[in-house]
């Protein structure tokens, strides 16, 4: 018998979780196909897979976010019905999501607060700060507890979700993706005080993750996921990533892709141009963030055709606000952007015209209309031109041809053209609004952590693609916070720190260490 969650004792520390036989359909899709797993107390147990192998699908049930059809889930030994998340809570399973989920309204100090779900109808701010407070110096994280989520960057907001879950002291720790926006001293400063936590004996963790450095440096065990099968199950100790990455693709695997599993090879690039013309140019442009205070402080940078210019920085630095400010999202407090040698506004019809391209980070919420289909999704830049509109009429069978095609081309994995396209997984999503953006002529790209939430395999295709964008021609203003990432493709390097570019360098000559310290504002 399943045992009722409201007769538990108030267990504390780290708990054992297991799965047997756990189903979960969508429709007649199968997402997770009989998973059995073992995760044992105080360990980090990475669970691995292809984008849309099942990870998320998996741990949202053992979260009560969605129920499988089939199979139990245990908690130390015992079968549990997590019917909802408050059940979840009242077991001790707190989970960081891939998406993030903070009230957009409240403070830092107030979204903590709210986690706990128990807040008395009058709070004392001065005590509870006190120990909000007392609790952030348990951690190596520094937020402003005042800041609002909308003027914190991606990383920050990361770091808010793990706060969030931290505080209401967990027995089970589940991170789906934790790291993909954090810069790697930031990834390795999360994921060393979550596995200390476990250490501990305080919590269990269980993390979904892309990367085998993360998963060989940081984690116990792996469980690895292929089409919703539970294919591969190993300590850390005896394996290594070429293994992994073969249990992870299965026979579609080809010998190379398994043996560069981990060092991501760099897309080939050709030398930039000797007369190359500057296609992409920012002069002293400044925008204000969003507590009205200056995030972007009079900006000069020149893009050339063919060139990838790699913009690095802690995230919260200002990235953020100047993409905004340059594709449209944002208003501009001074000064001027031309594209091909014209002034540029972000309007659509500039877009077309000087075939400027966007890829915003977090594609679902910035770059998608969630319950619009793939097709749809897929066809909102040119739905209004041939051949998807011919005489005034929207042709969507055209739509529909079109989408299709793509889907094949960039390995969308989707129950169809006409699936809404927030039912795909987080790579997946990506893949169909890359498809969108990088098809045709492309003049100027502007691309904002672009490989976030993708799997190994992915990461390499979409590099390959952007390295083509500039191959071309295009010119790549590439802002992102993954260091390796900039190392590879860029040609050249900025450093954006406090909203001001303060350092530059040929990738070239690019030294991690000078970089890393201009990053962090010390020179
Ligand atoms: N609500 C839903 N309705 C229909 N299909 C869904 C739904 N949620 C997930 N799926 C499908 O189930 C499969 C598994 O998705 P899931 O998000 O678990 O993959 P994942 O391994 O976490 O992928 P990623 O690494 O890209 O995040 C995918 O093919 C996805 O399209």
């Amino acid at each position: 018998m399943i045992a009722p969650v409201n007769a538990l004792p108030a267990v504390e520390g780290a708990l054992a979780l297991e799965t047997y036989h756990l189903t979960k359909r969508f429709g007649a899709f199968t997402a997770m196909d009989h998973v059995s797993m073992r995760v044992d107390p105080g360990s980090v147990h990475a669970l691995l897979g292809e984008n849309g192998a099942g990870k998320s699908t998996l741990v949202k049930c053992v979260a009560g976010f969605q129920q499988a059809e089939e199979g139990s889930i245990l908690i130390d030994g015992r079968e549990r019905d997590i019917a909802n998340p408050i059940v979840a809570r009242t077991l001790g399973i707190g989970m960081v999501y891939q998406h993030f989920t903070l009230a957009p309204g409240m403070t830092v100090a107030e979204n903590l607060l709210l986690a706990g779900g128990k807040t008395p109808a009058v709070i004392d701010w001065k005590a509870q700060r006190a120990e909000l407070e007392a609790f952030l110096a348990t951690t190596p994280f520094r937020l402003d507890l005042d800041a609002r989520p909308a003027e914190l960057a991606a990383g920050e907001k990361q770091k808010l979700e793990l706060l969030k879950q931290l505080y209401l002291k967990p027995r089970l720790l589940i991170l789906d993706e934790p790291t993909s926006v954090l810069t790697p001293q930031e990834a390795d400063e999360v994921l060393g005080h979550v596995r200390a936590f476990a250490r501990s004996g305080q919590c269990t963790v269980l993390i979904i993750t892309h990367k085998f450095r993360e998963v060989m440096a940081y984690t116990d065990a792996v469980t690895v996921l292929r089409r919703g099968k539970a294919v591969h199950h190993c300590r850390v100790a005896e394996t290594d990533p070429s293994r992994l990455a073969a249990a992870m693709m299965g026979e579609a695997a080809t010998p190379a892709e398994v043996l560069h599993a981990e060092s991501d090879t760099a897309p080939a690039r050709s030398p930039l141009p000797a007369g190359a013309r500057v296609a992409l140019q920012l002069r002293g442009l400044s925008a204000m963030g969003d507590r009205g205070t200056l995030a972007v402080h009079g900006v000069d940078l020149a893009v050339k055709s063919g060139e990838i210019l790699g913009v690095a920085g802690v995230s919260g630095n200002g990235q953020r606000e100047l993409v905004e400010a340059l594709v449209g999202q944002r208003p501009r407090h001074a000064g001027s952007v031309t594209a091909m040698g014209e002034p540029y506004a972000a309007r659509r019809s500039e877009n077309k015209r000087l075939k400027l391209r966007s890829l915003p980070e977090e594609p679902l919420r910035n770059a998608c209309v969630g319950d619009l289909s793939v097709a749809e999704n897929m066809a909102l830049r040119d739905y209004d031109a041939p051949p998807l509109s011919a005489g005034g009429w929207l042709r969507f069978g055209q739509w529909r041809s079109r989408a299709r095609e793509w889907i094949k081309e960039y390995g969308v994995k989707t129950q169809g053209e006409g699936a809404p396209i927030k039912s795909l997984s987080g790579g997946n999503v990506q893949r169909a609004v890359l498809a969108r953006e990088l098809a045709g002529d492309i003049n100027v790209l502007i691309a904002a952590n672009p490989v976030f939430g993708l799997d190994f395999a992915a990461v390499r295709e979409i590099h390959g693609r952007i390295v083509q964008v500039a191959g071309k021609g295009g010119a790549v203003l590439l802002v992102s916070e993954d260091l390796d990432e900039l190392l590879e493709l860029s040609d050249r390097i900025v450093v954006m720190s406090e909203g001001r570019i303060v350092y530059e360098t040929a990738a070239a000559d690019a030294e991690r260490h000078v970089l890393g310290a201009h990053m962090g504002g010390g020179h």
